[in-house]
């Protein structure tokens, strides 16, 4: 999870004031201490710290305020705000453009993750279109061009560089000149980290800027870098001033406030988040969704453009079945399938209101390894197997010993698929048939299907507070959250992926879905381990 401590507090000092039925001063005051004390203790600017107090208690004025006024909405709303203010300086970051060659230059602190993040960005780009390559001019650290020749060699993205050549400015002139004539669109170089004490070093870097003509500079901050991040960054702007920010190692326990507080030091935006080791772990950065997911409100847009832009399977089958009341192993795994595309699936939780912290405090278990073993389960079974409502292996106990030696499982593991089968065909049958559930999810309107629809919804949610511990919106219970989702993504709607049954997967696997249903199977428990 994205600063998990922090997030963790700023959920909690929320939660207080969703949880209060009187808002006044005091609680007011004691919200706003339990902010900023997290916030310090994330080693946030103090300066700014004390301006976001300040400005909160001028903008809610609770005396003044009608009676009849939501009092909690607007503390909430203004609190929000001014967290948003914090990691968004109002500034536009370049944005680059098709067709034409955009040179992107990295700067930052000796191992910040200024190589992972390039390579990482250059496969963004990559996926999104553009022709990308990368350039290394990091002559200073011994093995920086291995590493960068080893990360764009397994990303398949062209490199240059040289282990004989020592000036790093005509390394990058040379390189970015290379792959200008051959009509990249996106050439990124690498350049060595450096110190602010280091004279020589921040010259040679002004150098390599003029002579590389970035359309972009990039500062690449360690979420852990602390107070320092005031001074390193200021004197990084002085000397490259760098239009955008990249955040890395966002996923570990690093405090994170000193890297934030170098937006407003700097007036620069944060662009790209880092939030693994691993080339996908990177994350476009937008202030008001990540605020949101801080304070464990999730972002329910994000999340439904996340989905669209996985283009996940349609399941039109499945959805047939399920308006009949049937679902068949195929439909199971089919739906395996999907949740492995979503990613991690704490990434998932954070994007679902009050999901975030509840997945953490249970363990913040990923889950992909063992979705795909349930997955080779079923590869190995026959197409009549897959296409039959499970019974077959009743009539047959010696199929599943065949098909757990095939997927290299065990006998209790297929037993696992076909009883988590059983039971979703079970769901499947009070859901389907003209009195279903489904039937009643559209009559009751269906669901909405924009991203407009989904934040008026995520804001409706949010504005009901919630009367338990975790802000889970409006006292709603998991299932309620669930089936919410669910609905909201197109379950039953015929153009989308079921994903009402699929959160109703997560809460099994979690071991308290739909209904709270407990006693079912439970996948969290079963490590996959072979008998
Ligand atoms: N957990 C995590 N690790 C990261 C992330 N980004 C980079 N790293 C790791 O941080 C370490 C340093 O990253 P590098 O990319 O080598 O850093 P650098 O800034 O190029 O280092 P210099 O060339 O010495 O300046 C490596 O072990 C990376 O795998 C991230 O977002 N999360």
């Amino acid at each position: 999870m994205v600063l998990g401590e922090l997030s963790r507090r700023l959920t909690s000092a929320m939660s207080a004031l969703t949880g209060s039925n009187i808002i006044d001063e005091k609680l007011l005051d004691a919200v706003l201490k339990e902010i900023c004390s997290a916030l310090l203790e994330s080693d946030v600017n103090v300066k700014l710290v004390g301006n976001l107090r300040k400005s909160v208690k001028q903008k809610v004025n609770l005396k003044d305020l009608p009676a009849g006024v939501n009092k909690k909405r607007i503390v909430q709303k203004t609190v929000v705000d001014e967290l948003i203010k914090l990691v968004d300086p109002k500034v536009e970051a370049y944005k680059p453009v098709k067709g034409k060659t955009n040179v992107i230059m990295f700067v930052g602190l000796q191992g910040s993750g200024k190589t992972t993040s390039c390579t990482k960005l250059a496969l963004f780009y990559q996926k999104q279109g553009f022709k990308s390559c990368l350039v290394c001019a990091d002559t200073f650290r011994a093995g920086a061009f291995d590493q960068l020749k080893q990360n764009a060699t397994k990303a398949r993205i062209p490199f240059y560089g040289s282990y004989t050549e020592t000036d790093p400015v005509r390394i990058s002139k040379e390189g970015v000149d290379k792959f200008k004539k051959e009509k990249f669109e996106i050439i990124i170089v690498d350049t060595s980290g450096r110190h602010r004490q280091e004279k020589e070093l921040f010259a040679e870097m002004v150098q390599i800027q003029q002579a590389v003509k970035p359309h972009q500079t990039i500062m690449v901050l360690d979420a852990s870098i602390g107070q320092a991040a005031e001074s390193q960054s200021k004197a990084f702007k002085e000397s490259s001033n760098f239009g955008a920010i990249i955040i890395t190692k966002m996923d570990g326990h690093a405090k994170g406030g000193g890297a934030i507080s170098a937006v407003a030091v700097t007036q620069t935006p944060i662009v790209f988040i880092g939030t693994g080791e691993h080339m996908h772990e990177l994350e476009r950065f937008s202030a008001q969704p990540f605020i949101s997911k801080l304070l464990g409100m999730g972002d329910i847009q994000g999340l439904m453009e996340h989905v669209q832009s996985l283009n996940l399977d349609k399941n039109k089958g499945m959805i047939k079945n399920l308006e009949q009341g049937t679902f068949t192993v195929r439909d199971l795994r089919d739906q395996m399938g999907n949740i492995l595309k979503l990613g991690p699936l704490g990434k998932v939780a954070s994007m679902l209101p009050g999901m975030g912290q509840m997945f953490e405090s249970m363990g913040g278990d990923d889950t992909s390894g063992r979705v795909k073993r349930l997955i080779s389960i079923m590869d190995s079974m026959t197409e009549k197997e897959l296409d039959s409502d499970g019974r077959v292996f009743n009539a047959d106990p010696s199929r599943m010993t065949r098909v757990a030696r095939g997927s290299g499982t065990s006998v209790r593991e297929v037993e696992e698929v076909l009883s988590q089968h059983r039971m979703m065909l079970g769901m499947a049958k009070k859901m389907g048939g003209k009195n279903g559930m489904m039937a009643k999810m559209n009559a009751v309107g269906g669901s909405p299907k924009n991203a407009q629809q989904a934040a008026s919804l995520q804001r409706k949610m949010q504005s009901k507070g919630s009367a338990s511990g975790l802000p889970l919106p409006g006292g709603m219970n998991m299932s309620d959250m669930m089936k919410m989702a669910g609905q909201m993504m197109g379950g039953g709607a015929g153009d989308m992926p079921d994903m009402s049954s699929m959160m109703s997967q997560f809460g099994d696997m979690f071991g308290g879905g739909p209904g709270g249903r407990q006693g079912s199977p439970n996948l969290s428990r079963n490590r996959g381990g072979r008998r």
